[in-house]
């Protein structure tokens, strides 16, 4: 049996690797969507795609899964009643979705899946907009992600990417806020 797992992986964290655990441990074969695949340099998602299935790949041979898995990339179509055929035009067959994001598993449900809400291993700190956060505000990130991926976030600059797009927002909000001056000629 196939399964899928959608995320935007941004980065991958520790979180994903024990949802990918237990979906493993329940399919043959997974397919991982990476969504919002057309996305890169944004504070909510920094890496391209290419870089997150570098991310992948690694932290997938650092914990040692054995079993078969498609990486495949699926930008946003932005049109959500016609999100479930559109993946299913860039993935192989699948019988099976695991997510713990509530619209995708409406979506899939609504279309007839089968539908598994994989469990959640401490989303207080393994989500990556507190990933994201810690590396702006320079606190410890490292072990919230498997190793390989904090090396290659790392070998990428990945931090100071994400420090730059933050700081490139605040100048602009100031830019915003700052009141209009009308030149004197
Ligand atoms: N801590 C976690 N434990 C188990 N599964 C998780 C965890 N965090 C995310 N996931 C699962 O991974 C999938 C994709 O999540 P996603 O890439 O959006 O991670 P995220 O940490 O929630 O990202 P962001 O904070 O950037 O929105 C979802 O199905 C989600 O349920
Ligand atoms: N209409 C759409 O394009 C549509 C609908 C539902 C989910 N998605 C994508 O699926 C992914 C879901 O993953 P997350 O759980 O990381 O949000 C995201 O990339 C999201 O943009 C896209």
């Amino acid at each position: 049996m196939r399964g899928l797992f959608v995320g935007r992986f941004q980065p991958v964290h520790n979180g994903h690797i024990k949802a990918l655990e237990f979906v493993f441990s329940q399919v043959d074969e997974v397919i991982i969507g990476i969504g919002s695949a057309q996305a890169s340099h944004t504070l909510k998602n920094p890496f391209t795609t290419g870089e997150r299935m570098e991310m992948l790949i690694r932290a997938l041979d650092e914990a040692g899964f054995k079993k078969r898995y498609y990486l495949v990339p699926l930008p946003d179509i932005n049109f959500n009643s016609i999100w479930v055929p559109y993946v299913e035009a860039m993935v192989p067959k699948f019988e099976v979705v695991f997510t713990g994001n509530s619209l995708v598993a409406e979506l899939f449900r609504e279309r007839g899946y089968r539908v598994i809400v994989q469990p959640m291993f401490r989303k207080d700190i393994l989500s990556a907009t507190e990933i994201r956060r810690r590396m702006i505000e320079g606190e410890p990130w490292e072990d919230l992600v498997p190793k390989s991926v904090a090396e290659y976030i790392k070998e990428i600059r990945g931090v100071e990417r994400i420090r730059m797009l933050a700081t490139n927002l605040e100048s602009s909000e100031k830019e915003l806020q700052a009141p209009i001056r009308i030149p004197e000629y």
